[in-house]
C-alpha cells in the first residue's frame, strides 16, 4: 500500500507536437519526445490539433452520464469484455489499498458477437454497454467522435516514438490492427472528510498499454511519482492532454522510458471531478520485446518479453479482485 501524502511540486514538461503535425520539424518533436520520455513518462501535450470545444464537450458528456439514475447506470454493468459501469469502489487500482473512489464508464472498438475474438472470449473484446439514445440523447455519437480523434492522435504519438526508436514511421502499425484500445469515463465525487485510511480516488498504479491520452476538468487531483520515488501533482493545463506512458514502453525501451506510478485525490471538499483517459493499447496477441535501438550490448533485455493480452488480463484481474476482497 502506498501512504498518501499530498505533493508539493507539480508535473512540468510540455511537448507541442505541432511541427510534427504540420511537417516543419519533425526530428526534433522525435528528440524531445526522447528526452521527455527518459526522464519522465508523464507531460502535457500541446499543438495536437483536438478542439478545445471536442475536449469540451466529451466532459460535458461524462457529467451527463453520471448524473443517469443509479438503476439506469448499474442496469449497463460492466460485461466480461471489460465494458459498460463500474459503481463507486468496484476497482483497486492499488491493490493493497481499499477501493476506489470513482464510478466509471468504459467502451471500446464495436465487434459483432460473431467476430472471432468475441468468439474467443478475448477480455477487452465485445460489444459496448451504450444508454438508451432516448435516455442521453447524443452521447453515443459525442464518445464514438472523441474515441476516434485521440484514437488517432495516439497514432500520431506512436510514430513519434518509432522515429524516437530509429525504426520506420509505420513499424509498429502491424502491432495495432484491432487493437485493445479503451475510452473511459470517470467521476469522482468530492471525498468525504472520513474514508477508510488511505481511501482516495484512484489508488496508485501504472497503466497497461502504450499511451494514456488523459483528459481532465479544472478540479485537479492527480499526482504523478516520478522515477526518484517523489510525488509530483499534474495540475489542469487548459487545452492540453496529460500523456502518460503505459507498461509496454520499458519493456520496448529496456527500461530508458517510464511507467510512472500515479493516482487521484478529489481534494476538493465540494466540488466533482470528471476525466476522460483513452487508453491505447495493442492488439491481444501483438508481441513485445526489447527494440534493437534500446538493447545494451553487456547483458540480457531487462524486461521479459510478453504479448499485450498477457499483461492486460494479468493486471485486471488484480485490481478487480483486489476490490472484491
Ligand atoms: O482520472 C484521472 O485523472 C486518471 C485516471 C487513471 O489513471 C486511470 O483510469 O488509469
Ligand atoms: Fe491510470
Amino acid at each position: 500500500m502506498v501512504q498518501y501524502q499530498p505533493p508539493v511540486r507539480s508535473l512540468q514538461p510540455v511537448l507541442d507536437i505541432a511541427p510534427w503535425l504540420d511537417g516543419t520539424n519533425r526530428q526534433g518533436v522525435a528528440r524531445e519526445f526522447d528526452r521527455i520520455c527518459r526522464e519522465i513518462g508523464f507531460f502535457y501535450l500541446v499543438g495536437h490539433g483536438i478542439d478545445t470545444a471536442d475536449m469540451r464537450g466529451i466532459l460535458h458528456e461524462a457529467q451527463r452520464f453520471f448524473a443517469l439514475p443509479d438503476e439506469v447506470k448499474r442496469s449497463l454493468a460492466i460485461n466480461a469484455s471489460g465494458r459498460g459501469y463500474e459503481p463507486l469502489a468496484a476497482q483497486a487500482l492499488d491493490p493493497d489499498s481499499p477501493p476506489d473512489l470513482k464510478e466509471s464508464w468504459l467502451c471500446g472498438t464495436e465487434l459483432a458477437a460473431s467476430h472471432p475474438y468475441v468468439m474467443a472470449a478475448l477480455p477487452n473484446h465485445g460489444p459496448n454497454r451504450w444508454p438508451e439514445e432516448a435516455l442521453l440523447p447524443g452521447f453515443r455519437a459525442a464518445c464514438e467522435r472523441y474515441r476516434a480523434q485521440v484514437h488517432a492522435l495516439s497514432e500520431t504519438l506512436m510514430s513519434i516514438f518509432a522515429i524516437a526508436a530509429d525504426a520506420a514511421e509505420d513499424h509498429f502499425a502491424p502491432l495495432f490492427h484491432e487493437p485493445m484500445a479503451t475510452l473511459r469515463l470517470l467521476h469522482y465525487p468530492p471525498q468525504p472528510g472520513r474514508v477508510i485510511a488511505n481511501q482516495i480516488g484512484c489508488g496508485a498504479h501504472t497503466d497497461w498499454g502504450c499511451f494514456t491520452l488523459l483528459l481532465q476538468d479544472e478540479t485537479g487531483g492527480l499526482e504523478v511519482q516520478t522515477a526518484h520515488g517523489e510525488w509530483l501533482l499534474a495540475e489542469p493545463l487548459p487545452g492540453a492532454f496529460v500523456v502518460n506512458l503505459g507498461d509496454m514502453m520499458p519493456v520496448w525501451t529496456n527500461g530508458a522510458y517510464h511507467s510512472n506510478a500515479h493516482r487521484v485525490r478529489n481534494r476538493s471538499p465540494e466540488r466533482h471531478r470528471y476525466s476522460v483517459p483513452f487508453f491505447q493499447d495493442l492488439n491481444y496477441y501483438s508481441r513485445i520485446e526489447c527494440l534493437p535501438a534500446f538493447r545494451t550490448p553487456d547483458g540480457p533485455p531487462r524486461f521479459a518479453p510478453r504479448t499485450a493480452g498477457e499483461h492486460f488480463e494479468l493486471m485486471f484481474r488484480k485490481t478487480r479482485e483486489a476490490a472484491l476482497a
